[in-house]
C-alpha cells in the first residue's frame, strides 16, 4: 500500500501554488510525501523547485530534492488573484485524476487545494464543492459528510453548502441520523476512537428554550438522537449553540453535530484556522483539505500561510494509517 498522497492543483490563481511550495519546503525531508497533479509551470513561478514525473511509483525518488508533478495542462495563462472560467476543466480533471489515482491505490489519499465554487459553476460545473464532487466521484452521492478539525474541535455540519433558508428546509431527523452515523464510523476508522462522544448542537436559540423559541428541537433533533442512542452511540444535547464551543464544554465531547455550515464552521475558524482540516468522511477514499479558500486577495503577494496545508497531508497520513489498521 502506498504512503505517497496526491495534492490537487485547486484554482491556480488563488494561494495554491505559493502554499503548495511552502508545504513542500516544511515536509520534503519528513514527510509526509505528496505528488501534485498540476501545472508545473506555476510551481515553478511561486518559487518551487520542481520534477514533472510520469507516474506515481517515480515520485519517492524526487520529493526530497524537488516537488514531482504530474502534468495538468491549462486552457489559460494565470494572472495571480484574477482566475479565469477557461481553466475550470483542468481544475476538475485534476481532482478526478486523484480520485482515480487513490481508487486505484496509487496514492493513500487526496488532499485538495482550494477551488473558487463560484469560477468553476460559471463554467458549468454543476456540484458546490469539492465534497458533493467526491461523492459523485466515487458513486456514492449524497452520503458524503463534510467534518472540519482542528487540535480543539471538530465539527459537521449536517446541511452545508445551501443558502440558510433552504438549509431549514433540508433539516430533517433522516439528515441528522445519516450524518451522525458517518460521522460517528468515521471517528472510529480513521481517527482511532473506539466511543466517540457526539454533542448536538440545537438550531435556535437557547436550543429551543422548551419550544418558546422554536420546536426543531422537540421536532427533529431530540427525536434523531433517540434514534442514535438507540444505536449504542455517547451521544448529548441538544445544546445551546451559544455554549456548547466554551472550553470547558469542548472538554465534554469529540465532535460537535451543527445543524447548518456557519453554525460549526464560524467557531472552528476562529479558534484556529491555521491549524484547520477540511475531511470528507464517509468515502472510500481518504480526502482532507485546507480550511481556508482560495484567497485571490492575496494570491501572488508570497504571504499565503501553508500551514492549514501542511496540517491537512498530516491528516490525511494519520488518517490512512489508522483505516490500514482497522
Ligand atoms: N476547500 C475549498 O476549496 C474551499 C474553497 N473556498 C472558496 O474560496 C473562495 C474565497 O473564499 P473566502 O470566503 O474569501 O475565504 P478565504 O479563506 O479564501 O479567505 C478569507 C480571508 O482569509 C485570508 N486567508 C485565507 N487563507 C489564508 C492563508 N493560507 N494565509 C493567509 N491568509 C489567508 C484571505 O486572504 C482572506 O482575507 C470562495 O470562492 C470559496 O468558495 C472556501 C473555503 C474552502
Ligand atoms: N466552507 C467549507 C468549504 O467550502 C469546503 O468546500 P469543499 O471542500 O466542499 O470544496
Amino acid at each position: 500500500m502506498s504512503d505517497m498522497l496526491a495534492l490537487t492543483m485547486g484554482d491556480p490563481a488563488g494561494i495554491g501554488p505559493e502554499i503548495t511550495v511552502g508545504a513542500w519546503r516544511a515536509l520534503q525531508h519528513g514527510g509526509p510525501s505528496f505528488v501534485v497533479i498540476g501545472d508545473p509551470g506555476i510551481l515553478t513561478r511561486a518559487g518551487g523547485t520542481v520534477r514533472v514525473i510520469g507516474d506515481v511509483a517515480a515520485a519517492r525518488g524526487v520529493f526530497a530534492d524537488a516537488i514531482p508533478v504530474l502534468s495538468q495542462a491549462l486552457a489559460a495563462p494565470v494572472t495571480p488573484g484574477h482566475p479565469d472560467s477557461a481553466n475550470a476543466g483542468a481544475i476538475t480533471a485534476s481532482i478526478a485524476r486523484a480520485v482515480r489515482l487513490a481508487q486505484a491505490d496509487e496514492v493513500a489519499g487526496i488532499v485538495t487545494n482550494p477551488i473558487s465554487k463560484v469560477v468553476l459553476r460559471r463554467a458549468g460545473f454543476p456540484h458546490p464543492g469539492h465534497t458533493e464532487y467526491l461523492g459523485e466521484l466515487c458513486d456514492m452521492p449524497g452520503r458524503e459528510v463534510m467534518m472540519l478539525a482542528c487540535p480543539h474541535l471538530r465539527v459537521v455540519p449536517v446541511t452545508v453548502h445551501v443558502a440558510l433558508r433552504r438549509a431549514l428546509d433540508e433539516l430533517d431527523a433522516a439528515a441528522i441520523i445519516r450524518a451522525t452515523r458517518t460521522t460517528h464510523a468515521a471517528l472510529r476508522q480513521d481517527f482511532g476512537l473506539v466511543v466517540p462522544r457526539i454533542a448536538v448542537a440545537g438550531l435556535n436559540p437557547h436550543a429551543g428554550e422548551g419550544g418558546t423559541m422554536g420546536t426543531e428541537e422537540r421536532d427533529i433533533i431530540i427525536p434523531a438522537m433517540e434514534v442514535l442512542r438507540a444505536e449504542g452511540m455517547d451521544i448529548t444535547g441538544p445544546w445551546p449553540p451559544d455554549t456548547m464551543f466554551t472550553p470547558a464544554a469542548r472538554a465534554r465531547y469529540d465532535v460537535a453535530m451543527c445543524m447548518y455550515h456557519d453554525q460549526g464552521l464560524i467557531p472552528l475558524k476562529t479558534l484556529d484556522m491555521a491549524q484547520g482540516v477540511n475531511v470528507t468522511l464517509g468515502l472510500p477514499i481518504i480526502r482532507t483539505s485546507p480550511d481556508h479558500g482560495t484567497a485571490f486577495d492575496i494570491a501572488g503577494h508570497g504571504t499565503a500561510d501553508p500551514s492549514s496545508l501542511v496540517a491537512a497531508l498530516r491528516m490525511a497520513a494519520e488518517m490512512a494509517v489508522h483505516r490500514n489498521r482497522s
